[in-house]
């Protein structure tokens, strides 16, 4: 284990920012020993006294719930996101709510090129405010739920192509808020072709549900085969509550999802189809295959598939891996 010391403390009453309440801090933030970073604290700009004097100013308004924004008080834990992703000179990254922009410095200080995507249009001023000057930030006032980014990133690829920089896929690396973190997997982890790492803090529950690979269990969902078909996904290191203001009522996780690359997909027939009838098999819990898949063909054709591909015919979905998933789909399209 290693254990990092708990970022600077807050203020004293007196000479603490108006509007906003004081937070209690944590009292360690641990950190996995796959964490790979020094275990010195650092003093830095972005502490609980900047956060607060950043959202307080042009009279800026308290936190909204809404928007999930939950700031990081705790530069080290910045800094060991931008660790975890490997963001090196030139990388592209896109960041997810830069909110005060405490990540995205740590970012551009790497010398990396950052996409922000931030919906609230006064966190999109400040941040812009704050970079004004570097040629290393491009801020888009968008909900990532609703934008393309595909389409965003790949221009920007384009364009920097085009100056005769080489750019490798990019990397997405954020602090983001938790209710959109199933849009967030979904959108992403596809994007291998140009996305090389994912690299989230997300509620720890999620987090522990998003890169478990155990069988036999309730958690086991379509979501798990979709994440592994995708990524390698490894869980960091956990992140106490206390180190965001205000304090969420949950822990939060790092989670690094290696994005696969097209050729490296397990290979099914039809990537729709194989989806479709994975989500069916979770149709309805405890039901065994041969019955949830009903639909697609007939229960004695799925019993012969699955025999055919070393399961018992009465197999349930929770007991099948990726693998499997993708043995039964290929064998039950050849029919
Ligand atoms: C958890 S805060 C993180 C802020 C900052 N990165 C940090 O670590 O302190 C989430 C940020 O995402 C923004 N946000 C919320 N929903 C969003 C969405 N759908 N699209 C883009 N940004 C969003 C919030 O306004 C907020 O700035």
């Amino acid at each position: 284990m290693l254990i990092l010391r708990p970022p600077s403390p807050p203020l004293s009453g007196a000479s603490r920012p108006r509007l906003l309440p004081r937070t209690r801090l944590a009292p360690l933030l641990i950190v996995s020993s796959s964490s790979p970073s020094s275990s010195k604290s650092r003093r830095t700009e972005d502490d609980y006294h900047a956060i607060l004097k950043a959202l307080n100013s042009n009279g800026r308004r308290v936190p909204r719930k809404s928007l999930g924004q939950h700031y990081m008080l705790n530069s080290s834990v910045n800094e060991e996101l931008v660790n975890v992703a490997g963001v090196n000179d030139g990388d592209l990254v896109l960041e997810i709510g830069p909110g005060t922009g405490s990540l995205t410095n740590v970012l551009i200080k790497a010398g990396a090129s950052v996409i922000a995507i931030e919906k609230d249009p006064h966190m999109v001023v400040l941040v812009k405010e704050r970079f004004g000057s570097t040629d290393q930030l491009m801020v888009l006032q968008e909900d990532f739920t609703k934008c393309h980014i595909r389409s965003q990133l790949s221009s920007f690829m384009e364009s920097k192509n085009s100056t005769g920089h080489e750019l490798k896929r990019a990397k997405v690396v954020a602090n983001i808020p938790f209710n959109i973190s199933t849009d967030v997997v979904k959108q992403l982890l596809p994007m291998g072709d140009i996305i090389s790492d994912v690299v989230l803090l997300l509620q720890d529950e999620a987090a522990l549900r998003l890169t478990d690979v155990s069988l036999r269990k309730t958690e086991h969902r379509p979501v798990n085969i979709f994440v592994n078909f995708y990524s390698d996904p490894e869980y960091k290191f956990k992140v106490e509550r206390s180190n965001f203001f205000p304090q969420p009522n949950v822990d939060a996780a790092v989670v690094r999802f290696k994005l696969k690359l097209i050729s490296d997909y397990p290979p099914v027939i039809s990537t729709k189809s194989f989806f479709s009838m994975v989500n069916s098999a979770f149709n309805g819990k405890r039901k065994m295959l041969r019955r949830s898949l009903q639909h697609i063909c007939p229960a004695l054709e799925i019993e012969a598939a699955l025999m055919n591909v070393g399961l018992p015919t009465t197999s349930r979905p929770e007991e099948l891996t990726l693998d499997d998933f993708v043995k039964l789909h290929n064998e039950i399209e050849k029919v």
